[in-house]
């Protein structure tokens, strides 16, 4: 039995959390250079956490320059146990409507500028992200959010795209009638396969925000509709985080779904083929399989 830590990542508009005990911003140095703010730590309810605006205060970092391995390596080294990612998202479903969350299961990933993994060169590794979230504390996301009485649909695709523009019409038809998306964003990709590599159990909160581009009654997507709708949902968004200790408790049995395994038989790189340097660098993510 370990200790919970919940990690959560706060996308645009959230980017503080109150409430926690003993809180304080830590700076947190990575391999990987800098996460994308200091980290604020506390208790909540006597389990720890360690919150980590995703954009930085003040929404600094692009979708694209996030330091997406920075962030899951410095949530790794501080404890954490399990990432809730809270993100804004454009709704492909009519009956997902502005302020209704959808606990995530899969994704598509169309982002093409970021580095999306841990390993290469000198020590390569392959997990599997067929279920890329994990399902247990996705239940626990969900059973929050219907405890805090927001509406909440228990599964969907999310299109992660580059951005930061948003999609035309075309690429909104596409991902939602061809490829049979639920939501659009542009941040859980790599950040959800970075957290797999890190063995963290990883859910995805999607608080919509809008209804993209292809419904005929809304329109293009707009920045200002979507700041609106945002202030509601980051509320709801920490409402759902304080139920979370409880549902989870301060002890922490193994993931029934293994990922906190999930290196156990991914790293193909020989021992003696394996570069001291890139090692070094993998401390926090894999040492538990590397030694390092
Ligand atoms: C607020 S509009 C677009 C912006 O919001 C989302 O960010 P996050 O996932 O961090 O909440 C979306 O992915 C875009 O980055
Ligand atoms: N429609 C949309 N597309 C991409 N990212 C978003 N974030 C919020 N709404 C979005």
């Amino acid at each position: 039995m370990t200790q919970t830590m919940i990690g959560v990542i706060g996308g645009s508009g959230l980017y503080e959390i109150e409430g926690l005990r003993d809180a304080q911003w830590q700076r947190v140095e990575t391999p990987w250079g800098a996460p994308s703010d200091a980290i604020r730590t506390g208790t909540l309810d006597g389990v720890p956490i360690a919150f980590l605006p995703r954009h930085g205060r003040g929404h600094v970092h692009s979708p694209t320059t996030v330091p997406y391995r920075a962030n899951i390596d410095a949530l790794k080294r501080l404890g954490v146990t399990e990432v809730v990612s809270l993100s804004a998202c454009g709704s492909f479903r009519e009956e997902m409507a502005p302020g209704d969350f959808v606990i995530v299961d899969q994704f598509i990933d169309r982002t093409f500028q970021r580095d999306k993994s841990f390993f290469g060169t000198g020590c390569v590794a392959h997990v599997s992200v067929a279920h890329p979230t994990c399902p247990r504390l996705g239940a626990a996301c969900r059973d929050a959010a219907e405890a805090e009485g927001i509406t909440v649909h228990d599964g969907g695709t999310y299109l992660v795209m580059e951005g930061p523009q948003f999609s035309s019409v075309a690429e909104s038809k596409l991902y939602r009638e061809v490829w049979g998306c639920d939501v659009i964003g542009m941040t859980n990709m790599p950040e959800a396969k970075l957290a797999r590599e890190a063995e963290l159990c990883y859910a995805s909160v999607a608080m919509i925000t809008d209804y993209d581009s292809w419904h005929p009654d809304h329109g293009a997507v707009d920045i200002n509709d979507i700041i609106r709708t945002l202030t509601g949902n980051a509320d709801k968004g920490r409402g759902l985080v304080r139920r979370l200790p409880d549902l989870l408790g301060p002890d922490r049995t193994p993931c029934p779904h293994g990922c906190d395994r999930a290196l156990a038989f991914a790293i193909l790189t020989a021992p003696d083929k394996r570069d001291p340097g890139v090692v070094a660098k993998l401390e926090a993510v894999a040492g538990r399989v590397l030694g390092a």
